[in-house]
């Protein structure tokens, strides 16, 4: 038998099936879509097997060396899946495949075969049974030692039918989560110790007051929040013998501690029902076919979820649901979790690699029905999918920025086309393309313009930032805001603050000679740490520390500006001093689960304001919150992208919708310098269809999605003349080859002239209908595939980029 493979040398040269053959005792094990290892030239590399033949027209074929699976990691599915990525996405085949599988099995790891349980050994043919007479778990490798060859055929019979388990073990460092926990050494002493400390060990009393109210072990982390003090003030109290410390082990599922109370649906209101329907319908029959929900913020989207999978379940298949990274926020985990209980999984970045992993082998044994996750779910190994739904389909972070640069919500149609069943895409502000398509017929549009039990969508205040410094204001808050926020704090209800910080970060500016601090390999601002004092920049990862003198000027005068959520925070003690405030940003959420406890925290009501950047933008539903400020509106609207006035559209109606959400009446105050802008004008008045066709009629005027497709070239040098001469040729080139009904613009500079030392220009592509497109632009590469391959040169094509940079 021979086999094709793929090998993991992502190069164009090796961008095709290659033969190999497979020996004797592999022949009754090797199946497609299984991993392998080949000799290729003087290595040995990773593949995949695609497909399998009786013959070839080469003649010396080398043998397969090993495989790596037992049971395929890719189904037939998924296998042409990655072949169509290929040329809709325009990259290798090897870089298609890995897309779809977690790390864990991309890297070589060390495989366990186990005994799925105790009373299966009886069942293990005589061979394998030695093997786990007495012990449950057999190194992969001690098999491959052995020259029992025909054994890996047992192994993969015995796991085919559940008696065996092969397992990789991740060595990563999290794989074995520890944490440090405090507790009192003795409670019973606690009362007397606190008596006998000095007086001016306030902060010490701290703690042993809360080991009081709360006698348990904690971890050093939650106690240093919770008691509000200090990890030299725990050394204290640890070297005085008050406090011991340890190590314990927290387990991988993040969810696993966790009790989800069951719940049960609710009765949908009229609107949700007839909704559903036409989805029903449609799982009935068996039929693809690709909805638009048009949902205000808190019209019951979820709720429709949550009642199209269970009749999928119903029938026996599974369901694959998408959220943006930043909202699978533990409430929405939970909403999922608490329906579904254990047949859900969890897929998110934030996993390390040995959680995700954990997480896809359920999902490939069969044993969840239901995936909750972001972007790369959509790989998700179900062999019989009965539902996708992507909510918040707008949001760019369902395109992914790198090779292979797809979007999952064209994946999902390719993927819900071939199971037969629908796709649901959700949203209160649905991208232009999509609502395009609904309104042709392309998508079946279902709305729910309003919110569940005639709760209204909160009153919107625009607030024209100009004239409230004319009048004296140079505060951050508008009097309107202020005032508003003061009657939260006396009324004691809710309020969210939110701050963009795209394009909106704290950058380093010399007062007198208006200098500011530019990435020496970057042409781009740096960004003001202050936890540690130094500038950064985030496209490199240059750090410097903060200057103390203009490197232009010599003038001391060199200060931080923009409004960082860390400014806001000291600038809201300054005017609402009574005021408790969560902060939520990439600073206060680095951590694992700092995320959900200050999301608890707030909803226990133990704040009264809830600051933060786009995590806080969307997702979030607690009664209590009455009020949403929004800083500053127009920080996205200057962004060179030719969405910006979308994203500014979408994300103040995300914010916006969090207020009001249930009983209490919502109000929203956003402050902008340019009020008159349409993308927020439209806003005050929830007015999504206006937007839309003031939207519309300026991409048509500028040729811009969805009046036509774009792609970007982009090509970046360390040398700048060798960068304009190559985009140049390359740009007349397209300009060739296409129709004249498209539009070929550059060579010009990108909007980021120069990353890592890089200099970057970029070649856009504006059509319609060019079917030949994809091989033209496969022609480029390969024409400059040996100085790519060198490495000074890179060319990136992406063929529907979302953040232009
Ligand atoms: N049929 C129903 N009966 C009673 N309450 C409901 C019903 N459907 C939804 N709700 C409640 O209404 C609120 C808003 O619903 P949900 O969060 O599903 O809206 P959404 O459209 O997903 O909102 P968003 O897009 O803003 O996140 C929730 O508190 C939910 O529990
Ligand atoms: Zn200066
Ligand atoms: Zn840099």
């Amino acid at each position: 038998m021979i086999v094709q493979v793929v090998v993991d040398v992502p190069t164009g040269g090796t961008d095709r099936l290659f033969d190999y053959k497979v020996p004797d005792h592999l022949q009754e094990i090797i199946e497609s879509g299984m991993r392998v290892i080949v000799p290729f030239g003087p290595r040995k590399v990773q593949g995949f097997v695609i497909s399998s033949t009786i013959e070839t027209d080469i003649d010396k074929l080398k043998d397969i060396d090993e495989v790596l699976d037992v049971t395929p990691v890719l189904t037939p599915e998924l296998l042409e899946l990655g072949d169509w990525l290929t040329t809709s996405a325009l990259c290798f085949k090897i870089t298609a495949y890995q897309a779809m599988l977690p790390a864990a099995l991309k890297a070589k790891y060390k495989k366990e075969v186990k005994l799925t349980h105790k009373e299966c050994l009886s069942q293990l043919p005589f061979e394998l049974r030695k093997w786990f007479e007495h012990r449950d778990v057999v190194l992969w490798e001690e098999f491959l030692g052995t020259d029992d060859k025909p054994l890996i055929a047992l192994i993969k019979k015995a796991v085919t039918d559940g008696f065996l388990e092969v397992i990789y073990k991740v060595n990563d460092k999290v794989t074995k989560k520890m944490i440090k926990v405090v507790k009192p050494i003795s409670y019973e002493n606690l009362s007397m110790q606190l008596e006998e400390l000095d007086k001016r060990a306030q902060k010490q009393k701290q703690v042993i007051e809360y080991f009081l109210k709360h006698p348990n072990q904690i971890s050093v982390n939650a106690l240093i929040e919770l008691a509000n003090t200090t990890r030299s003030t725990l050394k204290s109290l640890i070297d005085k013998g008050i406090l011991s410390e340890e190590d314990v082990e927290v387990a991988r599922d993040p969810y696993a501690n966790r009790i989800f109370k069951k719940t049960v649906p609710l009765q949908l209101t009229t609107n949700q029902e007839a909704v559903i329907q036409p989805i029903y319908q449609s799982i009935n029959e068996g039929r693809h076919q690709t909805f638009l929900i048009h949902g205000v913020t808190g019209s019951g989207k979820t709720e429709v979820y949550l009642q199209s999978i269970a009749k999928v379940l119903e029938e026996g298949k599974e369901a694959i649901v998408l959220v943006p990274e930043i909202s699978l926020t533990p409430q929405m985990v939970q909403r999922f979790k608490e329906r579904f209980g254990s047949l859900v999984a969890v897929l998110h970045s934030a996993l390390s690699t040995g959680e995700k992993y954990d997480e896809w082998r359920k999902i490939h044994h069969g044993r969840v029905k239901v995936v909750v996750g972001a972007r790369s779910a959509i790989f998700a190994p179900f062999k019989n999918i009965g539902i996708i739904i992507i909510d918040e389909e707008h949001e760019a972070t369902y395109k992914q920025e790198e090779n292979p640069r797809y979007h999952a919500r064209d994946v999902a149609i390719k993927r819900a086309n071939f199971y037969k069943c629908p796709l649901i895409l959700g949203s209160a502000t649905p991208s232009l393309e999509t609502y395009a398509r609904s309104k042709k017929g392309v998508y079946r549009l279902l709305e729910m313009l309003e919110r569940v039990n005639d709760v209204k969508l909160p009153t919107v205040e625009v607030v024209d930032m100009r004239e409230e410094l004319k009048s004296g204001n140079r505060s951050m808050f508008s009097n309107a805001l202020f005032e508003k926020l003061t009657q939260r704090l006396n009324r004691g209800e809710q309020s969210v603050l939110f701050l963009n910080r795209r394009g909106y970060s704290t950058f380093v500016m010399c007062r007198d000679c208006g200098y500011v601090a530019q990435c020496p390999h970057c042409d781009i601002s740096l960004t003001y740490h202050q936890t540690s004092r130094s500038l950064k920049c985030h496209y490199c990862g240059h750090q410097e520390k903060m200057p103390q003198k203009c490197s232009s000027c010599d003038s001391e005068h060199i200060r931080f500006f923009g409004s960082g959520t860390q400014k806001v925070e000291e600038e809201i003690a300054k005017v609402l001093p009574g005021a408790r405030v969560i902060r939520m940003d990439v600073d206060t959420t680095r951590k694992k689960g700092s995320h959900e406890r200050l999301l608890t925290q707030f909803g226990e009501g133990k704040a009264d304001i809830l600051l933060g950047t786009q995590m806080i933008a969307k997702g979030l539903d607690f009664p209590n919150i009455t009020l949403v400020g929004v800083l500053a509106a127009d920080s996205m609207l200057h962004l060179p992208d030719f969405r910006a006035s979308e994203r500014t559209f979408q994300l103040l109606t995300q914010v916006s919708g969090r207020a009001g959400r249930h009983q209490l009446p919502g109000e929203v105050v956003i402050q902008t310098y340019t009020p008159e802008h349409y993308s927020i004008d439209f806003v005050r008045d929830h007015d999504f269809i206006s937007f839309f066709e003031k939207e519309m009629g300026i991409r048509k005027l500028q040729s811009y999605p969805p009046y036509y497709f774009i792609t970007v070239i982009q090509v970046s040098h360390p040398e700048i003349t060798k960068v304009i001469e190559i985009t140049d040729k390359i740009t007349a080139f397209v300009r060739r080859s296409l129709s004249e009904k498209s539009i070929v613009l550059g060579p010009v500079a990108c909007s980021i002239p120069r990353i890592k030392d890089r200099y970057r220009y970029q070649c856009m592509i504006k059509y319609k209908n060019e079917p030949t497109l994809v091989n033209i632009l496969k022609e480029v590469i390969e024409n400059y595939k040996r100085e790519i391959n060198q490495g000074n040169l890179q060319v990136s094509i992406d063929m529907n980029p979302f953040v232009l940079m």
